[in-house]
């Protein structure tokens, strides 16, 4: 790929990612949560379905709900925003989580453990025959039940509230496909799309999140063998970095070209099934 083609490939995923230049973070949270307020009284909904991990991401999205439907009710609409705590077995960072709820105001907080419907059809799978590559694949593997289950979780609770899923995909994640297809992937909405991290956080402040869960360091924590393991060192870039190529400020060469590549292996998972 030659420099301009590096750019210009670089500019259509800016787009495509919905990134804009500028950034003002009242703005955006006046127009995510209006946006979520016109799907709840466009739709009829009547929940907005939420898993709380402890993160910062979902935090910013709990809030989001919260504050949009507290204006869907203004308009005489009747809703509630669900929280869901989906720990697998205890969770490391549990206290996080209790804290992140609490901000986040839920009309109620149901809590669903997914450790016996992730460790069933791990065993399920071995009894037929599977076999993984090794202890660490299988892990991997598992890893990614673990977030299908809190999707199950969470389309359960919405299909019996006649709610709408709220994923929390934004930018960051997009661009590199950190997510589990049909997993956190799985969502109805997506109120934080096109934000970078440091975006995500700068809204998360803005609402007046608890400081040290703005800035605490991102995990998808899905591995049972490295738990809490950071996101950077998964991905091998900082978010600083995905951040600067997605805001159009500089980063080596390196850097655009890896995320370039990331971006062109993971088209699948931000687009419909293949079809012939
Ligand atoms: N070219 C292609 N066209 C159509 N489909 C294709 C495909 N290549 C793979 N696939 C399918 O996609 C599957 C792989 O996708 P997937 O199952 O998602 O698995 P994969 O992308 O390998 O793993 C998910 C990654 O996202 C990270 N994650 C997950 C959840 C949350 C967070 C977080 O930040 O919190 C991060 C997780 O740590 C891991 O690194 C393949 O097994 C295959 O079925
Ligand atoms: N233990 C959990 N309990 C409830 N929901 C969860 C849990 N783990 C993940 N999720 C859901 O999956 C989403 C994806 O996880 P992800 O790690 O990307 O976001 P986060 O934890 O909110 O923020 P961060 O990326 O900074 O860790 C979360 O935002 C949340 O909605
Ligand atoms: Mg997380």
């Amino acid at each position: 790929m030659t420099e301009t083609e590096l750019s210009q490939e670089r500019r259509e995923i800016i787009r495509d990612l919905e990134v804009p230049e500028s950034f003002d973070a009242d703005a955006e949270i006046g127009r995510r949560a209006a946006f979520l307020a016109e799907r709840l009284t466009t739709t009829g909904a009547r929940a907005l379905v939420l898993g709380i991990s402890g993160g910062v991401d979902s935090l910013t999205a709990g809030r989001l709900c919260r504050l949009a439907v507290d204006r869907a009710r203004e308009a005489g609409h009747t809703a509630e925003y669900v929280a869901m705590r989906l720990p697998y077995g205890a969770q490391k960072d549990e206290e996080d989580a209790a804290r992140a709820v609490e901000f986040t105001s839920p009309d109620r907080c149901l809590t669903v453990d997914v450790r016996a419907a992730t460790d069933a059809m791990a065993a399920s799978l071995t009894e037929s025959g599977m076999v993984y590559a090794d202890a660490a694949a299988e892990d991997f593997v598992v890893g990614n039940i673990k977030a299908r289950q809190r999707m199950i979780a969470q389309y359960a609770v919405s299909g019996g509230l006649r709610g709408l899923v709220v994923g929390t995909d934004h930018a960051a994640e997009a661009v590199t496909g950190f997510f589990t297809k049909y997993g956190d992937g799985g969502a109805d909405l997506v109120p934080l799309t096109g934000l970078t991290k440091r975006r995500v956080r700068a809204v998360a402040a803005r609402l007046g999140a608890p400081d040290d869960l703005v800035r605490k360091v991102p995990t998808a924590d899905l591995e049972t063998l490295t738990p809490q393991k950071p996101d950077e060192e998964a991905l091998g870039l900082t978010y600083d970095q995905i951040d600067d190529f997605l805001e159009g400020l500089p980063v080596s060469d390196q850097v655009a070209r890896t995320l370039v590549d990331r971006y062109r292996l993971t088209a699948h998972k931000r687009a419909l099934p293949t079809a012939p």
